[in-house]
């Protein structure tokens, strides 16, 4: 037996020894290995908080204190640490969450994978504990130098240096990267940092000492004074050259580091030092992405930031590639639009590879821009860059947009600048779980004057309707697609004047026309899989894919009104989604057809794989079918028009169509 199976809670590690931390980290690293590789998850970032997970537990008291943790996907070693040492079911349906989560343990906080928020969350609750009488309790936030690129980390610390006695303690797990090497200034300013600088400066004793000596020197006399002024002046100028003056200490917050992050030793030191100051603090720790693991340390890329099933040996991936990605037929359609047209750039909030800009940017590195982890800067950048004559491609997350929802209303959409934001990872994603589905977009964006939203249903589509988005100069256009391999190309058997798709239409001779369906995006098979089980049961349909489904195309409107029932189709929250538009514009027109919206439910989405999710949630062509029978066929909901022959529900009288 392991010394980790020993570890039920953190008290189990204040009894270890040195030499047996040391082999708990060894072990904590072989197990991440070998479970990970099986699963898949974040490999890299959690091999990177081996020690320093360690010692934040040995020095601070969870869930007495509280331990936070930046976007949540390098918490695994804290798992271990407190009572999960299954990881045989990581980040699938039923399974352990690949992040924090409450109802797992005590020990955990923020279950949401948005970065930059740990600070904001340390600033909450260490105020709390001021007002609650328990100031004693520390906080402590782990955040990456990543997540130390968003904004609302540095509203934050605004906050928290603003009262010295705030228990904070803000670790900076710095790694040097995002999933590439982190950009932007912070980056470089902390880089500058990495030559070892004692932390014995934050003891409260040397504080008082140097007080002490300085008021000394002050009050004895002109030789005193010069004496200060000359040390004070070589003081700085040894800061200025040797050690910059700490951004964090200008802004009155303590610095201890920068720390040695994989050196168990010099963690407890720091860690034990920021806990004694008794005030805001940030520890400075000096990791590695993929610490420990060659085959991560090798992978330039992202070091293995987030892996799939792997060969533990190597690191390779076990399975074959599988169908062309929607981000892989993405990322070569903008760089030939980039090659032709030089007012195309592209933005990304450090995820070049994951949004697909990579080739784009390497047929011209100076059009792209990775602005870190700051969605709402990359939008109103963008708006900016409009101004200027270019025309911005952002390329971001489903999910991570809702961060930057006013910027794309109030910056974006109300100068009318023409900017196109791709959403990948739209839908259902699965693993990621709740935080990470990119459920709200389409109910997001789609009360923003005047923006267009495009949801291609395949490759052909997302190629066609990307170079449509880049065309419109004049306002927000948005193109959304899923995670994972596009779907099987599907044909239209005719396009309608206003570029709506009809990809099925009843029967020949089929005399009534009861359901038409509005597919959106990658919706299109379950829709057609729909129309085909519905046919088998006499029930006509017509299937639709409107490509743009904002603005509402007319057709559709008409389409409605020659049929008892619309069902739109949509991987999104259906409350406020396309659907709903599509309500309200025909209400407009007059068209009374019954519509049923059918997509996601207004809930937070626990992980699984996406078809396990989608079915968890029935958006499957059994169940849409059922309902569509049961409603048509049991005249659950009176429509415009009953089938032939049959009574209509509410006047009796029999329909002349
Ligand atoms: C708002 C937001 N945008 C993008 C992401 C995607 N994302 C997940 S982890 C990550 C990199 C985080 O870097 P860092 O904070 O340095 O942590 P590390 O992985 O290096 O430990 C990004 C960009 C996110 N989680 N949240
Ligand atoms: C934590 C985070 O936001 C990302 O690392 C995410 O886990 C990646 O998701 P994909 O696997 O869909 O790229
Ligand atoms: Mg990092």
């Amino acid at each position: 037996m392991g010394l980790l199976e020993t570890i039920r809670t953190p008290k189990d590690l204040a009894t270890l020894g040195t030499l047996e931390l040391e082999q708990l980290a060894g072990e904590i690293r072989s197990f991440l290995i070998t479970n990970v590789a099986q699963t898949g998850g974040h490999l890299g970032p959690n091999l990177g908080v081996v020690e320093l997970t360690m010692a934040i537990h040995r020095i601070f008291e969870s869930p007495r204190d509280s331990i936070v943790f930046d976007t949540g996907h390098q918490s695994y070693v804290h798992k271990l640490l407190t009572g999960r040492q299954d990881f045989s079911t990581l980040r699938q349906e039923g399974g352990l969450s690949g992040y924090p989560d409450r109802g797992e343990s005590e020990h955990d906080i923020v279950e949401s994978s948005h970065a930059s928020s740990s600070l904001s969350w340390a600033d909450g609750i260490s105020r709390a504990r001021q007002l609650t009488g328990e100031e004693d309790r520390y906080v402590v936030a782990v955040v990456g130098d990543g997540a130390l690129t968003g904004g609302m980390a540095w509203e934050a610390i605004n906050n928290i240096a603003a009262d010295k006695r705030r228990r904070v303690v803000i670790v900076v797990n710095d790694n040097g990267r995002s999933y590439a090497p982190t950009v932007g200034g912070l980056a470089d300013y902390l880089a500058s940092l990495r030559p070892t600088i004692d932390s014995f400066r934050a003891t409260p004793a040397y504080e008082v000492a140097l007080d002490r000596w300085k008021k000394r020197l002050q009050n004895g006399g002109p030789l005193g004074q010069f004496t200060y002024r000359s040390l004070h002046a070589m003081k700085k100028g040894i800061k200025d050259w040797w050690a910059p003056q700490g951004m964090f200490e200008d802004l009155g917050m303590k610095y201890i580091g920068p720390v040695d992050g994989h050196n168990l030793q010099a963690l407890e030191n720091a860690l034990t030092t920021a806990r004694h100051y008794g005030g805001p603090v940030i520890v400075h720790a000096m990791t590695e992405k993929g610490h420990g693991y060659a085959p991560a340390r090798a992978h330039e890329d992202d070091q293995f930031h987030a892996v799939g099933v792997i060969d533990p040996e190597t690191g390779e991936p076990t399975a074959s590639p599988g169908a062309q990605s929607w981000t892989s037929v993405f990322a070569e359609e903008i760089a030939d639009i980039a090659d032709e047209r030089k007012d195309i750039v592209g933005i990304t909030g450090a995820m070049l590879i994951p949004v697909g800009l990579h080739k784009f940017a390497a047929r011209h590195p100076e059009r792209v821009f990775d602005v870190g982890i700051a969605e709402q800067h990359a939008l109103t950048s963008a708006a900016g860059m409009a101004f200027g004559g270019l025309h911005p491609v952002v390329a971001v997350y489903a999910t991570f947009l809702n961060r930057a929802f006013d910027q794309l209303l109030m910056d974006v959409a109300l100068h009318r600048a023409g900017v196109t934001i791709v959403l990948d990872r739209a839908g259902v994603t699965g693993p990621d779980g709740a935080s990470h589905h990119g459920m709200w977009d389409m109910a997001m964006v789609q009360i923003v004057p005047g923006l267009h939203l495009a949801a291609p249903r395949d490759a052909t589509r997302l190629r066609e309707e990307l170079r449509e988005a880049v065309a419109i100069g004049d306002a927000p256009s948005v193109v959304r697609f899923s995670r994972g391999s596009v779907g099987k190309e599907v044909e239209a058997i005719e396009r309608l004047s206003d570029g709506v798709d009809v990809l099925a239409r009843r029967p020949e001779g089929s005399t009534e026309n009861d359901v038409l369906i509005v597919s959106v995006g990658a919706m299109s098979e379950l829709a057609l899989d729909v129309a085909a089980r519905l046919g088998s049961q006499g029930i006509s349909s017509t299937v639709v894919d409107p490509r743009w489904v904002l603005p509402v195309r007319k057709s559709i409107i008409a389409l409605a009104a020659r049929h008892r029932l619309v069902v739109c189709i949509e991987d999104g929250v259906r409350a406020g989604g396309v659907g709903s538009r599509i309500r309200q514009e025909m209400r407009a027109a007059g068209v009374d057809t019954a519509l049923n919206e059918v997509g996601l439910p207004v809930e937070f989405l626990a992980h699984g794989t996406r078809s396990q999710v989608l079915e968890r949630v029935g958006l499957t062509a059994q169940q849409i079918t059922h309902d569509i029978v049961a409603q048509v066929l049991g005249t659950k909901v009176p429509f415009a028009r009953p089938l032939p022959g049959q009574a209509h529900p509410t006047t009796g009288s029999l329909p002349t169509l």
